[in-house]
């Protein structure tokens, strides 16, 4: 029944509901029972009247649908929460929250929002409170039963939301790894030829249509639906994104409605001055649609182009998951900084190509030295970073060493056909369980450093304690 939160969530919640209720005494439940009854239409109205003064909550709230649920589902939400007095009653009122928190994250609701609803109708039924016959010890206990209802209630709905914000999250990741991994070359082309269709259809309607005729918007073309519908899964992050539909509406909304009225008017060269601020937009919108793509090739590869490991972007990604595994499974993990020794150097007295050579040969070995279930990174320009996976610090320590030796034993080529003795330093880092793992980074950075302090080529573990 309660899918949405795991039971232990479900039970701490009952048990400081009921917690506060036996703590309640009764005159103060019945006072604000009371003035929930009479008051709950005054206070939907309320409610939506300040949500409105805003414009971020207006996008949410405005319609005339929203308003008359709104409005309805309030006054009901106010009076099923202020009303339990069984436990039977307490959980059809938190059924009732995971359900607005999971209508709220569909519809994205921002948190600050929500918050600031919960604190308007703390502030109204606290202004009744104050006005009612109540005596001063009651009056507290009322306020403070209010004031801690409303929060289980917000409790309850946030972990709701965050469940199935989550869930969406995955299925949008899912949906991106299965749109990318379609022919993207393609779909480029389709949309390139698309836009370039809408955009001579409304040249011809332009030519040969009459007064009065409606011009074909862009956001109702082929091109402007998969760019509104299915772009937005498949770039959703993209900076880009926002622009081509910001264009798309300055289009729609504003030149090609001036380009009807001028058309209309028989006002031919205002129309040729609007058709070409049409075409510099598209023109716009064909480059932001080409560096889109682009981007989208990089983050397919997700791979750093010099060394063909990974890209330091997903480090984030992938270091919450091995934190979250630790923490659930118990299997601890150790992170590696791997630094080369003077590289300023190397590329100042052999080039910059020769530097690059460096690079991607050490990249290859310590590629070669994980299993293949660890990630390598390329942190910075000559620093790596190495995540082995269900490690003890022991055989981190180990892995690290068997690092070090190899590529001091190496020769590396560079481009003269000559070679090179390179070594590298290593900072080691365990886990520790901490759930920020820059912290982790950080340890391993202090270790890193150490190394180099002590000589370079060498390994040094973090020190316990070094960021506590
Ligand atoms: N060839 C090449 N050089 C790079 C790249 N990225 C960064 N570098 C160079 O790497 C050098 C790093 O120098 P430093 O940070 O001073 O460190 P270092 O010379 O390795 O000295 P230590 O780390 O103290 O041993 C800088 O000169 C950067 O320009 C790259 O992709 N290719």
């Amino acid at each position: 029944m309660h899918k949405s939160l795991p039971a232990q969530t479900t039970e701490t919640i009952e048990n400081d509901w009921l917690a506060l209720f036996d703590q309640a005494p009764l005159g103060a439940r019945a006072a604000v029972r009371d003035i929930i009854a009479t008051h709950r239409e005054a206070m939907a109205d309320a409610f939506y009247e300040r949500m409105m003064q805003d414009p971020e909550a207006r996008a949410f709230l405005s319609s005339e649908v929203v308003h008359e649920r709104l409005h309805a589902s309030m006054q009901r939400w106010l009076t099923t929460l202020f009303s339990c007095e069984t436990r039977e009653q307490f959980l059809t009122a938190m059924a009732m929250q995971r359900h607005v928190g999971e209508v709220h994250s569909r519809v994205d609701v921002p948190v600050n929002i929500v918050a600031r609803g919960a604190r308007v109708l703390k502030n109204r039924i606290g202004g009744y409170l104050a006005r009612s016959p109540l005596g001063r010890d009651e009056l507290v206990e009322a306020v403070i039963y209010v004031d801690s209802l409303i929060d289980l209630a917000f409790e309850v709905m946030s972990s709701a939301f965050v469940a199935s914000h989550e869930r969406t999250a995955r299925i949008d990741e899912a949906y991106r790894s299965f749109s990318s991994g379609q022919n993207m070359s393609l779909e480029r082309e389709r949309q390139r030829s698309a836009l370039l269709d809408w955009e001579n259809r409304l040249l011809q309607t332009v030519m040969t249509g009459q007064p009065g005729d409606d011009l074909p918007s862009v956001s109702g073309s082929s091109f402007g639906l998969w760019m509104q519908h299915k772009a937005s899964a498949l770039f959703r992050g993209a900076s880009e994104h926002a622009t081509v539909r910001k264009l798309m509406r300055s289009i729609d909304e504003t030149l090609l409605p001036l380009c009807a009225q001028q058309l209309g008017a028989g006002n031919l060269s205002e129309v040729r001055h609007l058709l070409k601020q049409v075409q510099a937009e598209v023109g716009e919108l064909k480059f932001l649609i080409e560096s889109m793509f682009e981007h989208l090739v990089d983050l397919e590869s997700g791979k750093d182009a010099l060394t063909q490991l990974l890209n330091r972007r997903f480090l984030p990604a992938i270091l919450a998951r091995e934190c979250e595994i630790t923490r659930s499974e118990g299997k601890p993990f150790a992170l590696l900084l791997v630094d080369v020794d003077h590289f300023k150097h190397i590329n100042d007295a052999h080039g910059h190509q020769a530097g690059d050579r460096v690079l991607q040969q050490v990249a290859a070995i310590l590629q070669n030295s994980v299993r293949s279930g660890d990630f390598v990174f390329r942190y910075g320009g000559e620093e790596f970073l190495i995540v082995l996976v269900e490690m003890d610090h022991t055989r981190a320590m180990r892995v690290a060493e068997k690092i070090r030796t190899r590529i001091a034993a190496e020769p590396l080529l560079i481009s003269n056909g000559g070679q090179l003795n390179v070594t590298v330093s290593i900072g080691v880092a365990m886990h520790d369980g901490h759930p920020d793992y820059q912290r982790l980074v950080n340890r391993a950075d202090g270790a890193l450093y150490r190394a180099k302090q002590g000589g370079r080529n060498r390994c040094e573990p973090d020190l316990p304690d070094a960021n506590a």
